[in-house]
């Protein structure tokens, strides 16, 4: 497990299936108990705290999956999402997911010694559902590109899930990787010259994350080139589509040939993605440590609710995600701007005018009134651009702002406003762009951009030439925007 760690070789085996995933408190969605205390379970509970990994916390015996999937992003995120959900669902064992971290080795150095294993803390209003979730069978520092592209050629990895954050997909303004950037520069250069033959035994050491990608996509190619799905599971419009153009502009950086296959054999899947999952903190961990008497260096705290939309192909196979309520659908899109106008839009507006007022996290700053006025009316100019029909907006909202209110959720402001420059831009700019197309002012989109624009203490019409040259001409749109900028929320 892991570079840090143990390390599991990873070749395939005939041996028996893999760990059904046990649950050691309520499952998923089921009713809490005990305020602020986990559910316990006599089977854990010890008065003698012990380390958590595969042989102190056996579940079945069975050993650990086959790794079919690999993940770009070990973060809180994936292992709240997309690791529940195939734990849940892998009954059989026959999905592991072999995980890799983005900039920093740490949450591979935590796991590794776990065999993968962590505790899902669900902390609802009322109280906390438990579980140690089975389905990380690797955990690996991101820069271990031999690691990836020995696991991305291998025929049997199906599926490549991402949560690298948005700014991790480093792209230009055109929707293309943004070949300003050095490290997209230097991985252009890379795949230019990618040596023949066998990538595992040299890897080139791509530093982005669909750099790495593109490497072990390429590997694959050449070890027969089964195909494979691609699924971005980052709050971006459109991601899977987003995520096929940069993949395909990158692979043709490697010869027409690689151009062709990802085209042909590369399935991006675009999802919409919902659960909020704050950062991990010190007391967060303690708290397991005492209520299950393991020690577990990272565990994940989330909201009971929990979301998957996705739309595309998988032409390897997948776990049956459905089965823990994952919806395959036609068309991502209405549930994606739903999400990203209303719940992020939300976020970050609160992220931006939050601490001024005093507040820290969401659960304080939706308690506001000004605040919460606020919000309504951002989503009341969000709802005149969603269909009417089939996402019952009224529920959606009233369900947000509950979600929004569960205290025992820290979900730290400064943690959202990272990278608010990218965020605004799926976030409520669309909105802006479609309520001036509408004849109408956008003055409630207007207000978190211009308390953005007051923290970059530039002219709105800078600050908006980067975030949608377009809306940066609209010379009604940037003169309201600056004459709201330092003034107090109404
Ligand atoms: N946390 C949530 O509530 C939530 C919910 C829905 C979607 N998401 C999506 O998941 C993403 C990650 O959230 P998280 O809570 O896991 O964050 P996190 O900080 O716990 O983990 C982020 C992961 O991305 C990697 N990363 C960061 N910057 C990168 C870069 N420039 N290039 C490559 N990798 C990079 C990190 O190393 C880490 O592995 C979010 O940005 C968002 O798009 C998060
Ligand atoms: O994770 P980020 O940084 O993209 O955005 C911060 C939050 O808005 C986000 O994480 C939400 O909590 C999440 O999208 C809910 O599903």
């Amino acid at each position: 497990m892991g570079q840090t760690a143990r390390a599991r070789p990873c070749e395939r085996t005939d041996t028996p299936p893999g760990p059904v995933s046990d649950s050691l408190g309520s499952p998923a969605r089921a009713p809490a108990t005990s305020p602020g205390r986990p559910t316990e379970d006599s089977a854990i509970v010890n008065s003698h705290v012990r380390p958590l990994n595969r042989s102190t916390h056996p579940g079945d015996g069975r050993g650990p999956a086959p790794a079919r999937i690999v993940h770009l992003g070990l973060g809180a995120f994936h292992r709240a999402h997309q690791a529940w959900y195939t734990d849940v669902v892998d009954a059989a064992g026959e999905w592991g997911i072999a995980a890799f971290t983005g900039r920093s080795p740490a949450a591979a150095e935590e796991l590794g010694p776990q065999d993968g294993l962590f505790t899902l803390v669900e902390r609802g209003g009322g109280g906390d559902g438990v579980r140690v979730v089975r389905s990380i069978v690797e955990a690996w520092d991101g820069a271990r590109v031999d690691r990836l592209v020995a696991l991305l050629a291998h025929p049997e990895t199906a599926v490549v899930t991402l949560t690298i954050t948005e700014a991790g997909y480093r792209l230009a303004a055109d929707g293309g990787p943004d070949l300003t950037d050095p490290a997209v520069a230097a991985d252009v250069a890379l795949l230019r010259a990618l040596p023949d033959g066998d990538l595992a035994a040299h890897a080139p050491a791509a530093v982005t994350a669909l750099g790495r990608l593109v490497v072990g996509l390429e590997a694959r190619r050449r070890a027969g080139g089964a195909p494979i799905a691609v699924v971005p599971c980052d709050n971006l419009a459109s991601n899977g589509r987003l995520v096929r153009a940069v993949l395909l502009r990158l692979a043709a950086e490697v010869g027409p040939e690689t151009e062709a296959w990802f085209a042909s054999d590369v399935s991006c899947v675009s999802t919409s993605v919902d659960r909020i999952t704050p950062r991990t903190t010190d007391a967060d961990r303690e708290l397991v440590r005492q209520s299950t008497g393991f020690d577990d260096a990272a565990p994940v705290i989330t909201e009971p609710f929990t979301d998957w939309v996705l739309s595309g192909d998988f032409p390897a196979g997948r776990p049956a995600w459905e089965q823990a309520g994952a919806r395959f659908v036609a068309d991502v899109e209405p549930f994606e701007r739903r999400k990203l106008w209303l719940l992020n839009g939300a976020h970050t507006l609160l992220a931006l005018l939050g601490p001024a007022r005093g507040h820290t996290t969401v659960a304080q700053a939706i308690g506001d009134p000004a605040l919460r006025a606020a919000v309504e009316r951002l989503w009341d100019e969000a709802q005149r651009h969603l269909p009417a029909e089939g996402l019952d907006l009224p529920a959606y909202r009233a369900a947000l702002v509950e979600r929004f209110e569960n205290s025992r959720i820290e979900h730290l402001l400064e943690q959202i406003l990272l990278d608010t420059d990218k965020k605004l831009v799926y976030r409520i700019v669309p909105v802006a762009v479609a309520e001036r197309a509408a004849g109408r002012d956008a003055s409630a989109c207007a207000v978190p951009v211009a308390a953005w624009v007051e923290r970059q203490g530039e002219p709105a019409v800078d600050v908006l030439e980067r975030l949608d040259p377009a809306l940066a001409q609209d010379e009604q749109f940037v003169a309201l925007v600056e004459s709201l900028v330092g003034a107090p929320v109404a």
